[in-house]
C-alpha cells in the first residue's frame, strides 16, 4: 500500500496499540520486511502485516512502515529471561510517558496493581515477557526513568552529537531512541560499568526493536564510553549573548531554554544554577504523621527504624518526618494507605501554618483536592471546627472523600464540589479564615515531577496568571470581616506570587498584609512579610504563601 499519512495518523495508530489488551494493531517505522516479521515473531500475537510507504510531511524522506494487525494471542507467551527487566520496563514506561499516556512516577499506593498493569503494557509493545520486577529493580526503574526523563536535553545533545548525522537521530524509531537514552544516563549519570549497560541496551535493541539496532546501539553507545574515559564530552561553552548562554545552560542542566532565561533573569546566574542542580537531583520526600490514627511521630520513628528507612525529624514542622531513600518500604508497610501518615513536603506543611487553623474555626479550602492541606488544617482542629473543602475537579474530590475517611477526620469536612467563582457569585458563606492554593506552574516542584519542566511552556504562565487572578477575588468574597485570606502556590515565579498579590491589593484595598513571621520558623518570612520556601535554601519544594486580613468594617 502507497500513500502519505500524517504523523498524528501513525501516532494515533500506535496509542491505540497501547490502549487495548485484546489483539491491537500497531503501525511502526522499519526498514524491511524482515524487521517487521522478526517483531511479530517476538510479539506472543499471531499477525498479519501490512506494509505501508508514505512520507511524513516535516520529513522529506519516504519511510517505511508496517502496519500490523494482531489477530490472536499465541499460546505461549515468550518468556524473555536475557533482557534485564529494570531496562525493558524503564523503555516502555519512558515511551509511554513522552507520549503522554502515563506520568513519571512508579511509586503508587496501589503497587501490585500498578506493576501488573505496567508489565502488561511492556508484554504488549515488546512483544515478549521479561521476569517480573522485584523491589530492587523497581527502585532501579524509578532512578532510571525519573533521571532519563529529567536529563532528555542533555542526553539528547550528546546522542545527536556523537550520531553526527542529524536524519540518523530525528528518524530514530522511538522506542531505540528511549534504549540510547537509558545507556547514555547510566554510563554518565548513574556510573554503572559501561560493559553492563552496553552489553545489555544492545540485547534490549535487538529483540525489541530489530536486530540491526543492537549493532547501532553497541556503536553509538561504544563512543560515548570513548568520549567519557578520555574526558572529552561534546558539551556546549557557556559563551556569546544572553540567549547563547541560556541555550548552552539549558542543554548542560537539562531545562527548557525559556526557563532558563527566566531564572536567571529573576535569580541570577549563579542561583538559577544551583536551582536546576536541585531539580537533577533525587527527591526528597517528608512524610506527615496523622494522629487521629492513635499515632505519635516517635511511634512512626521507631517504625521507620524497623524497616530501617533512613530518616530525621523535621526541624520546622513538629507532625513531619524526612525521608531520604526508602519510600517504596513506607507504601508496602501500608504506613499510607492506613492512614497512619501522608507523604506531604514540609514547604506544603507550611502553609498550613501560614493559614495557623485553630479548634472552633471555620475554613474555606478553595482550591482543596486532593487534600493535601485540606487533611492538616483538618488535623490541627483536633475535631472543633468545620472546613469547606471546594474543587472543580470531581474525581480529585473523591481522593480527598476517601483520603478524609482514612485519616478519621471526616466529620470536620464537608465537600462542595463547584467552580469557586460560581459559587462566589451566590455570596453564601464566609469563613474565618480561607485558603486559596491555586492552580500554578508547580515550577517549586521540578524536582519531584521528573516531566514538568518539559510539558510547561511560557504561554502557559499567562493564562495560569488571568486564572489566579480570577479565583483570588473569588476568594475574597468569602472572607468575614477581620477574617484571614491566604494565597499561596507550589510556584518559584514571582509573576504567580508576589506580582498577583500586589495587583490584587490594587483590586482590594479592604485587604491588607498580615506579616506572616510569627506562624514560621525563621529564614521563611520575607521583608514584605510574606512566606517563601526556597529549594537552594532550604532544601525543599519552592511554595510561597500571603496572609491578607480583611479591615474589620469591610464586607464584600
Ligand atoms: C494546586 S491544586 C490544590 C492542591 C490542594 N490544595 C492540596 O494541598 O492537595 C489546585 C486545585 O485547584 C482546582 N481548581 C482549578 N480551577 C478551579 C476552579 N475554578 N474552582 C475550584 N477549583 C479549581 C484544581 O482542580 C486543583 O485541584
Amino acid at each position: 500500500m502507497e500513500g502519505t499519512l500524517s504523523s498524528s495518523l501513525v501516532c494515533s495508530f500506535a496509542c491505540s496499540f497501547y490502549a487495548h489488551s485484546k489483539p491491537p494493531a500497531e503501525v511502526f517505522a522499519a526498514p524491511s520486511r524482515a524487521d517487521y516479521s522478526s517483531r511479530v515473531a517476538h510479539s506472543g500475537f499471531r499477525a498479519k502485516i501490512i506494509e505501508l510507504r508514505f512520507s511524513i510531511p516535516s520529513n522529506t524522506a519516504e519511510r517505511s512502515y508496517a502496519h500490523v494487525c494482531y489477530t490472536s494471542r499465541k499460546r505461549n507467551h515468550n518468556l524473555n529471561t536475557e533482557v534485564s527487566p529494570h531496562r525493558a520496563v524503564s523503555a516502555v514506561r519512558l515511551l509511554r510517558i513522552e507520549q503522554g499516556g502515563a506520568f513519571a512516577g512508579l511509586l503508587s499506593n496501589n503497587g501490585g496493581k500498578a506493576l501488573k498493569n505496567e508489565m502488561e503494557y511492556v508484554e504488549r509493545t515488546l512483544g515478549f515477557r521479561t521476569r517480573d520486577l522485584e523491589d530492587r529493580d523497581i527502585r532501579l526503574v524509578t532512578d532510571i526513568v525519573g533521571g532519563t526523563i529529567r536529563w532528555r536535553r542533555y542526553l539528547d545533545h550528546l546522542i545527536l552529537s556523537i550520531c553526527n548525522v542529524e536524519k540518523t537521530f530525528r528518524n530514530m524509531e522511538p522506542l531505540l531512541l528511549q534504549i540510547l537514552r537509558i545507556g547514555f544516563f547510566e554510563i554518565i549519570k548513574l556510573g554503572v560499568p559501561p560493559y553492563a549497560v552496553v552489553c545489555e541496551n544492545v540485547r534490549l535493541a535487538k529483540v525489541s526493536v530489530r536486530p540491526g539496532a543492537g549493532n547501532l546501539v553497541n556503536g553509538i553507545l561504544r563512543k560515548l564510553v570513548l568520549l567519557k574515559e578520555i574526558d572529552s564530552l561534546p558539551l556546549p561553552k557557556v559563551e556569546g549573548d544572553e540567549r547563547a548562554k541560556a541555550r548552552a545552560l539549558a542543554t548542560i542542566y537539562s531545562h527548557p531554554v525559556w526557563l532558563v532565561r527566566r531564572w536567571t533573569k529573576f535569580l541570577g546566574q549563579d542561583d538559577a544554577v544551583k536551582l536546576m542542580i536541585w531539580n537533577n537531583s533525587d527527591p526528597s520526600f517528608s512524610i506527615r504523621v496523622n494522629p487521629h490514627k492513635g499515632h505519635t511521630r516517635a511511634n512512626v520513628v521507631m517504625m521507620l527504624e524497623d524497616m530501617k528507612v533512613p530518616h530525621k525529624l523535621s526541624t520546622f514542622l513538629d507532625e513531619f518526618i524526612c525521608i531520604t531513600t526508602g519510600m517504596q518500604a513506607i507504601i508496602l508497610a501500608g504506613l499510607l494507605k492506613d492512614g497512619i501518615c501522608s507523604v506531604q513536603d514540609e514547604s506544603a506543611g507550611l502553609v498550613v501554618s501560614v493559614v495557623d487553623p485553630l479548634p472552633g474555626e471555620t475554613i474555606i479550602d478553595c482550591c482543596a483536592a486532593p487534600g493535601g492541606k485540606t487533611l492538616f488544617m483538618a488535623s490541627r482542629l483536633r475535631s472543633q471546627g468545620k472546613i469547606w473543602a471546594v474543587d472543580l475537579n470531581k474525581a480529585r474530590l473523591r481522593v480527598l472523600t476517601e483520603a478524609s475517611k482514612l485519616h478519621n477526620v471526616e466529620h470536620v469536612i464537608t465537600i462542595l464540589h463547584s467552580d469557586l467563582r460560581t459559587l462566589s457569585v451566590k455570596n453564601i458563606m464566609k469563613a474565618d479564615k480561607v485558603l486559596l492554593d491555586v492552580p500554578c506552574s508547580g515550577l517549586g516542584v521540578l524536582s519531584k515531577r521528573a516531566d514538568l519542566r518539559w510539558n510547561r511552556r511560557l504561554e502557559d504562565m499567562e493564562q495560569l496568571k488571568q486564572l489566579q487572578d480570577e479565583l483570588f477575588d473569588a476568594a475574597s468574597v468569602f472572607v468575614k470581616p477581620g477574617g484571614i485570606l491566604v494565597y499561596s502556590t507550589c510556584s518559584i515565579d514571582p509573576e504567580e506570587n508576589e506580582d498577583r498579590v500586589a495587583a490584587f491589593l490594587l483590586r482590594h484595598p479592604e485587604f491588607t498584609v498580615d506579616p506572616v513571621h510569627r506562624f514560621v520558623p525563621p529564614g521563611f518570612g520575607t521583608v514584605e512579610g510574606f512566606y517563601r520556601s526556597s529549594p537552594i535554601k532550604h532544601s525543599m519544594d519552592g511554595s510561597f504563601a500571603v496572609r491578607l486580613i480583611r479591615s474589620c468594617g469591610a464586607s464584600s
